[in-house]
């Protein structure tokens, strides 16, 4: 049985977002022209033999070909796969055995004791590639592990600065930035000890060690996490050299990474046809830039799944609060459990881009818009009406137009009122970013989000406004 969605449709031609570079062998032609090309081409000369080594390492560990369609070179988004063959729609471009996917038993099983309580399978693997990084040149992936993006080459939102990270305050992204740096914290507290206990196997590992770690393990085996069932999930392969991790995202692509559970491999079938020398790309998964960017640490300029997420909450001063929270629980809407494992009063939504103005399409969430229906509700009695309501039909709260067409309107304008200062904020934030001409990686990146996300509110308010005015 296979995991994931075969090929949805395949197609005759995809273009990629950047130019494609040439296939990795004719670029060890060095250039006597220029410095800097000459240092290019020398690097991925290396790139090539440090390649072709890893591929024949992998193709003699599974025992089987691995591919004969690819091969290695460099990419703008670096080290990528190329099409080495003429590729045709439907043919099977990587297939890789789970028995040369290492998994996380190779989590040393003595410092098991010594944690302070059970870590996620991530926060495992970094542990095994930090024992990895500490074997040095004695390590068999010495190769791979020096060449992972070191820190400052990483983009994830964890590292960036206090300054930079102020470029995106006006989005989620910022909060969770540092919702996820919190559980790192935690995840290495809980290792800490067991850590120490073995300074032979790890030596000194500090926080921003364990959080590179970290940040190596989700960005890159976060793809195969995907489909591969969770005993499989990544691997110091997957870390560090594994073929999967030369493939790059494509967000329009119908490639993704397979998994057969029946023959026990994973594979990526082409989406369509690729002529010699083209890159060849997967999409990792529908990711907003949100998401991109605070896993992989990239985002795209722009991203058809781009969504939003919204925290609603009924105001503190409503003599209804109580009542109406509770309605709101008992009818199973979005509940928050907060860090602390509390029930926070809080709900929360994803809200994507709403493709037309007209009432036609997705629209906003019905789980949202009964959200704010119960909220505008001014008496018990609308607050019974709506449970009887809920009652006759499938149970679902708040699921109708208010017959009251002044409240329906008032709820989708408690939403407009949501909506209206979010988008106010992006727009003056992307204004900032927009004034500076000076070029930053992660300034492109900040923009590329709140772009994105601007575009999901702004299409989100041009439908709340016209289904108000139809109502009126
Ligand atoms: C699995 S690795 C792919 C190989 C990577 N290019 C390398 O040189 O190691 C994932 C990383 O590649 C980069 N990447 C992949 N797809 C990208 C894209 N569409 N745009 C920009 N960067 C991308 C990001 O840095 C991401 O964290």
């Amino acid at each position: 049985m296979r995991f994931g969605s075969r090929i949805a449709h395949l197609r005759s031609h995809l273009p990629l977002p950047f130019p494609l570079s040439p296939p990795s062998y004719p670029r060890c032609k060095l250039s006597h022209s220029a410095s800097a090309a000459s240092a290019a081409a020398s690097k991925d000369c290396q790139l090539k033999e440090e390649s072709n080594e890893f591929l024949s390492w992998l193709q003699k560990k599974a025992g089987v070909e691995i591919s004969s369609m690819l091969s290695i070179g460099n990419s703008v988004y670096g080290r990528s796969l190329f099409a080495s063959k003429y590729i045709r729609a439907g043919d099977c471009i990587l297939k890789v055995p789970y028995n040369v996917q290492m998994t996380s038993d190779r989590f040393p099983s003595e410092i098991e004791p010594f944690l302070v309580h059970d870590v996620g399978n991530i926060s495992r693997l970094a542990v095994v590639l930090l024992a990895e990084q500490k074997l040095g040149q004695n390590s068999g992936w010495a190769t791979y592990i020096s060449n992972l993006p070191r820190k400052d080459e990483m983009h994830n939102t964890i590292f960036w600065s206090k300054d930079e990270l102020e470029m995106i305050r006006s989005s989620p992204v910022y909060q969770e930035t540092f919702d996820k740096k919190a559980y790192i914290v935690k995840e290495f507290s809980a290792l800490r000890p067991a850590l120490e206990h073995f300074p032979q196997t790890f030596g000194d590992v500090r926080l921003e060690d364990f959080m590179h770690a970290y940040a190596l393990v989700s960005s890159n085996c976060e793809l195969v996490s995907l489909m591969v069932p969770h005993s499989y999930i990544s691997s110091m392969g997957d870390l560090e050299g594994h073929i999967f991790d030369f493939l790059n995202h494509d967000g329009t692509s119908d490639a993704i990474l397979l998994s057969d559970e029946d023959n026990k491999i994973s594979e990526v079938i082409a989406d369509r046809d690729y002529d010699i020398g083209e890159q060849v790309m997967i999409r990792y998964g529908k990711f907003s830039n949100a998401t991109l960017l605070l896993d992989f640490g990239f985002t795209l300029p722009y991203n058809t799944y781009d969504q939003v997420q919204i925290w609603m909450d009924a105001p503190f001063h409503d003599p209804l609060y109580q009542i109406k929270l509770e309605l709101l629980q008992n009818h199973c809407l979005p509940r928050i459990v907060d860090a602390s494992g509390f029930n926070s009063s809080k709900s929360s939504f994803v809200i994507k881009e709403v493709k037309s103005t007209s009432g036609k399409g997705q629209g906003i969430p019905q789980a949202l818009r009964a959200y704010c229906r119960v909220l505008s509700a001014t008496s018990l009695e609308e607050l019974k009406a709506l449970t009887v309501e809920a009652a006759e039909n499938d149970g679902r709260l708040a699921r109708r137009t208010l017959t009251d067409r002044d409240r329906e309107i008032q709820a989708h304008r408690m939403l407009l009122s949501q909506f209206i200062p979010m988008i106010e904020d992006h727009d003056a934030a992307l204004k900032v970013l927009e004034s500076s001409n000076q070029f930053s990686v992660r300034r492109q990146m900040a923009k590329d989000l709140l772009k994105g996300e601007l575009r999901v509110l702004q299409s989100a308010c041009a439908w709340l406004t016209n289904y108000c005015e139809n109502i009126c």
